[in-house]
């Protein structure tokens, strides 16, 4: 029975090594993957992972029909065998839909790889419907860790360094303060951090938390 798998976590937990892992894996035994993606830091129509491997995709747009692209390949007598998503975060809800009729109606894998939640602990709505539609939801095994060694469960955003919860949903962008890429909205000045959940309530980043500790109101008093 084919299934809509959603790997879902944090940003930096291996997603996108794992679909190139998967897509590599029946490679090797002969399947064919239609891979889709959208608003990869590597650039249009191309799957990365920070591994350094990269491969080509199919850059969702607004308006396609996943479902009907599929049926598209298949009608001009191209092979697919199974479906690789990543970015699923950015799927509009009802693209969501659409790979689950994949699974359905053409027999088929479906394996979506995202985000979970935004930088204000909020879901994503294609990332919502794929939880309220799949087949099974995994939580990737080589966890991301927050700066404090506890395992990060959220994603923050930082501008100019600092944490902040108000913005919009999109911003592509990078963990190490970096950020990058070529579509969506890019903001120079915009970077990410996982954290625990703990210090994402608390708003501590790794830079926060490390300027308190030399903060002068928190070292010991000399009273000597
Ligand atoms: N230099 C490195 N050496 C070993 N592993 C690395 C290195 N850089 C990144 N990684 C691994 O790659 C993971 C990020 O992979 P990636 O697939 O890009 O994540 P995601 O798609 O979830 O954002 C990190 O959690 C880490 O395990
Ligand atoms: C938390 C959060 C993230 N994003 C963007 C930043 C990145 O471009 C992607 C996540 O990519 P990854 O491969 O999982 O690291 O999502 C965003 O637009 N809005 C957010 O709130």
């Amino acid at each position: 029975m084919s299934e809509l798998v959603f790997f879902s976590g944090t940003m930096d937990c291996g997603k996108s090594t794992l679909a190139l892992q998967i897509v590599h894996n029946r490679d090797q035994r002969g399947l064919q993957s239609l891979i889709f993606t959208r608003n990869d830091r590597a650039g249009r129509g191309k799957l990365s992972s920070r591994l350094g491997l990269v491969t080509d995709a199919v850059e969702v747009t607004d308006t396609m029909d996943l479902y009907g692209h599929a049926v598209g390949v298949l009608s001009r007598g191209g092979r697919v065998d199974y479906v690789v998503v990543d970015e699923a975060q950015f799927l509009a809800p009802e693209q969501a839909d659409q790979l689950a009729r994949v699974v359905d109606e053409l027999d088929m894998d479906v394996y979506a790889f995202g985000i979970t939640t935004d930088f204000r602990t909020r879901l994503f709505p294609g990332s919502q419907r794929l939880i309220e539609l799949a087949d099974r939801i995994e939580a990737l095994q080589v966890e991301a860790l927050c700066w404090c060694g506890a395992r990060a469960t959220h994603n923050a955003r930082t501008a100019g360094g600092v944490m902040v919860v108000e913005g919009a949903q999109v911003v592509i962008g990078d963990v190490e303060g970096g950020a990058a890429g070529t579509a969506g909205t890019v903001a120079a000045e915009v970077g990410y951090e996982v954290l625990c959940r703990r210090h994402h309530r608390r708003r501590m980043t790794r830079a926060s938390a490390a300027a308190g500790a030399l903060s002068p109101d928190v070292l010991p008093v000399n009273h000597g």
